[in-house]
């Protein structure tokens, strides 16, 4: 099986340069995240960038709607987001939310894990991989700000930044649901939730695919801070100040010393991971399983 093309050469073939503000905002110059003036926002058709340079950071607004499933191309723009970001000296953080109304992100996107090939598959798994592995180990200062429901690959991308802010909704869960859907959160997914809740928290939340109200996850640790729903960004913008306060190497260095080990359970194994998601998803049964559970999502609306 031809083992998927690496993200550089996805984004290549997928993304179109660098645009300026698509849709609504193209072409203003909107205010900085942090409120400087004149500072142009940027970003791709999914991904909008609000830089702060002065301040230090920007905020990435995720927007993919209805419900920010993370597509092949979704996940490709907010790599280049990221990279873009880490390339830049002015920037030292991101704060990373929503555009879409009450959801945080719906997790992968079943579409891409349902029906096709397997050589789509594993390019759909390697640039999973690379999402996380970039978030997870990114150098910059990264804090979500969580304003909607946030499921699954969602919520793993929520896990793999330093900090969490959750909108104290009840209608905004968040957790690794994989088991409802009858597939399994692989062990890197479950790896990172293991290092945000402890063992025991994990072990239940993963089995019965929990997902969190607010007021449980700020209780099991899957969150920070919860704050009413008009406060979130703010609230995450003033968490950032004290993350900005530490020496950058010290905190950079601190933050691999906590994190390699982990990433480097996938890196080692990443070829043998695509190769086992490929295997698993491709099964009849599961492809059945995940048909069924799109079909579900549909019918509530009838
Ligand atoms: C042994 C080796 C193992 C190796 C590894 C193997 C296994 C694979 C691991 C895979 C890990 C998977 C991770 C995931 O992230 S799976 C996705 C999990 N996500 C969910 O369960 C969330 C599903 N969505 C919802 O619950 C709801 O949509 C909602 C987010 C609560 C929003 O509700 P609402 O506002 O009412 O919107 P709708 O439900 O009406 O949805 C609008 C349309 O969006 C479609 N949709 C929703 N979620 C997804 C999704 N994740 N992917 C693709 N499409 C999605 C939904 O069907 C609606 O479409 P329609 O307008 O065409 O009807």
């Amino acid at each position: 099986m031809a083992l998927a093309v690496g993200i550089r050469g996805l984004t290549r073939s997928l993304l179109r340069p660098w645009v300026r503000v698509p849709g609504p905002a193209r072409g203003r110059t909107e205010p900085a995240a942090g409120g400087g003036d004149g500072v142009r926002c940027f970003g791709s058709p999914r991904v909008l960038v609000e830089p702060d340079p002065a301040a230090g950071f920007a905020v990435m607004k995720m927007r993919n709607p209805p419900v920010n499933s993370l597509s092949l191309e979704f996940l490709t723009e907010l790599l280049i987001s990221l990279e873009k970001l880490e390339s830049d000296k002015a920037f030292h953080a991101i704060i990373l939310t929503s555009d879409c109304p009450g959801i945080f992100s719906a997790g992968l996107d079943l579409m891409e894990m349902c029906g096709r090939d397997p050589t789509h598959y594993a390019e759909y798994w390697k640039a999973v991989q690379e999402l996380w592995l970039r978030f997870y180990l990114s150098h910059l200062v990264v804090i979500s700000a969580i304003n909607g429901v946030n499921a699954a690959g969602g919520c793993l991308l929520a896990l793999s930044c330093d900090y969490r802010v959750l909108a104290d909704n009840p209608k905004y869960a968040m957790g690794l649901n994989e088991t409802l859907l009858g597939i399994i959160a692989p062990f890197w997914f479950k790896d990172t939730l293991v290092n945000t809740v402890g063992h025991r928290t994990a072990e239940r939340a993963l089995q019965l695919g929990l997902l969190f109200p607010p007021a449980e996850a700020l209780q099991v640790g899957m969150v920070d801070k919860v704050v009413p729903e008009d406060q979130v960004l703010s609230a995450a913008r003033s968490e950032l100040a004290q993350w900005l306060a530490i020496p950058g190497h010290a905190r950079q260095l601190t933050k691999s010393l906590m994190r390699k080990p982990t990433a480097d359970r996938l890196l080692k194994e990443r070829d043998a991971d695509i190769q086992n998601f490929v295997r698993f998803i491709s099964r009849d049964a599961i492809q059945k399983a995940l048909r069924v559970y799109l079909e579900k999502l549909k019918q509530k609306k009838t």
